[in-house]
């Protein structure tokens, strides 16, 4: 049987404690194309398979020339301007390289994205050049200003200088969006290991709840939190495993928890986690062989938050948080222990578990507990300051809709006055 602990954990105790239990190593990976690794996590390091340029590239739409012929003009003959002829037959076009070498006192047409042909080191920007035509000939005219900023390597993005070959791309744990998908597609890699996203298991219980889309009886209420949780599942990069809804008995619990027992990475259950006769989570975790980290947090909305470990035959223990079930209590408990072991258990970087957190002024006042950590659910105004939500209790679904930081009030605080600056965890901009 589980002992209750004379005082409750911190917030931050728990959440140092959930980490601390947290194997992310007995996820596996698996290997994906490249787009579908966005929104994953990289499992490998990742290395140039070629340089980026792959040769050298003009920077702008002009002329590739011989920065030598230029020089010479201008700091041997003093010349302002010079005379070069097109070898217009030479193009080089992004995607069409010239394969002629440039001859001395020439010049070829070049366009941004393009090779810089053989015997060319610098290109004079097409607004800084004046075209002559003389009969077949064509002449380009190299302006004062081209002649003054001319160097070699002008405007030419050199082999390698992007990404050398072999330079590692992105490590493990890696969180890889866009940008880092197109890093890795440029160079070479079609598809990456990817982390397993961890599979999270919902169980909600109750005798009073509905399924969405029935309308409620008197004493019964539409089941919420399996919704809610799938959602700040897959925000988190896990993927839910939505049990069914189960009433309160003993035989459904525990059949339920044995299901998620089989596949599930972590099982997140809501409801049922109070001291009620019909609380029944605990008691039925305890029949499995629950092995209790905590069983109660001085944090409001959560309280009766519970963690800890469930034995599997030939396994990894299968972590389980135990939410309450009022819907912020389920949102608020989820948001700050579920998810930082989620993103753990995914693979990312540890630096990328928790919220940042800042600091914001309150616009109007909140409302402490003497006890417990408040997070209370509030609006961020367009000055950065926070409002907290009219309706706190944790039972509202009202407090829980259209919010955007949970503004965190100390324990034995009252209340906090508008104008003081609070930690706040920033849930969407
Ligand atoms: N004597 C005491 N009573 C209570 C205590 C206490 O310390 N001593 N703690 C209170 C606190 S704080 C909370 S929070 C709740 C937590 O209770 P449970 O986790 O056991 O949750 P339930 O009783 O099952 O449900 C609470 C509430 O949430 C609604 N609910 C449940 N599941 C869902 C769902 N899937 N979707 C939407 N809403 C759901 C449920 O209908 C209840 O209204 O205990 C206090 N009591
Ligand atoms: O902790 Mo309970 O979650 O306040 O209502």
């Amino acid at each position: 049987m589980t002992n209750l602990p004379s005082s409750p954990l911190t917030v931050d105790e728990a959440v140092a404690r959930v980490l601390d239990s947290a194997r992310p190593d007995a996820i596996g990976s698996e290997q994906v194309g490249v787009e579908a690794a966005i929104a994953r996590v990289l499992a490998e390091p990742c290395h140039a398979r070629w340089p980026l340029p792959s040769a050298p590239l003009s920077i702008m739409d002009g002329y590739a020339v011989r920065s030598r012929d230029l020089l010479e003009a201008r700091d041997v003959h003093d010349a302002e301007t010079l005379a070069v002829e097109l070898q217009s037959e030479h193009e080089s076009a992004a995607g069409h390289p010239s394969t002629a070498a440039l001859e001395p006192g020439t010049c070829v047409r070049i366009a941004t994205g393009a090779v810089v042909p053989a015997g060319a080191d610098a290109v004079v920007p097409q607004e800084d050049t004046r075209r002559i035509e003389l009969g077949a000939r064509v002449l380009i005219e190299l302006s004062s200003t081209a002649l003054a900023q001319v160097e070699p390597g002008r405007w030419i993005r050199p082999t390698g200088s992007d990404v050398a070959k072999g330079e590692l791309l992105l490590g493990p744990g890696a969180a890889i969006g866009g940008g880092e998908a197109s890093l890795l597609a440029g160079t070479g890699h079609a598809a990456v290991a990817v982390r397993r996203r961890p599979i999270v298991a919902i169980l909600s219980s109750g005798d009073e709840l509905v399924a969405i889309g029935q309308t409620p009886a008197r004493g019964q209420i539409v089941s919420t939190n399996a919704m809610l949780l799938g959602a700040q599942i897959r925000e988190a990069g896990g993927e839910p495993l939505a049990l069914e809804t189960v009433p309160d008995t003993r035989a459904a619990m525990r059949a339920a928890i044995e299901r998620a027992s089989e596949s599930a990475d972590l099982l997140v259950t809501s409801g049922g986690i109070s001291v009620g006769d019909h609380d029944l989570v605990l008691p039925v975790l305890d029949e499995l062989g629950f092995e209790l980290s905590f069983r109660k947090l001085a944090l409001r909305p959560g309280r009766p938050t519970t963690f800890g470990h469930l034995p599997r035959a030939g396994g990894q223990p299968l972590p389980v948080l135990a939410l309450p079930g009022n819907p912020a209590s389920t949102l608020v408990a989820f948001e700050l222990l579920a998810r930082p072991l989620v993103r753990a258990l995914s693979g990312l970087a540890r630096h990328r578990w928790q919220r940042p957190r800042r600091l914001v002024e309150l616009a109007s006042p909140a409302e402490g507990d003497r006890r417990r950590e408040h997070f209370v659910r509030a609006t961020i105004d367009a000055h950065g300051r926070a409002r907290p939500l009219a309706k706190q209790l944790s039972g509202a679904l009202r407090s829980i809709a259209d919010f955007d930081a949970l503004v965190r009030v100390p324990a034995g605080r009252d209340r906090v006055d508008a104008g003081e600056e609070l930690e706040a965890l920033i849930l969407r901009e």
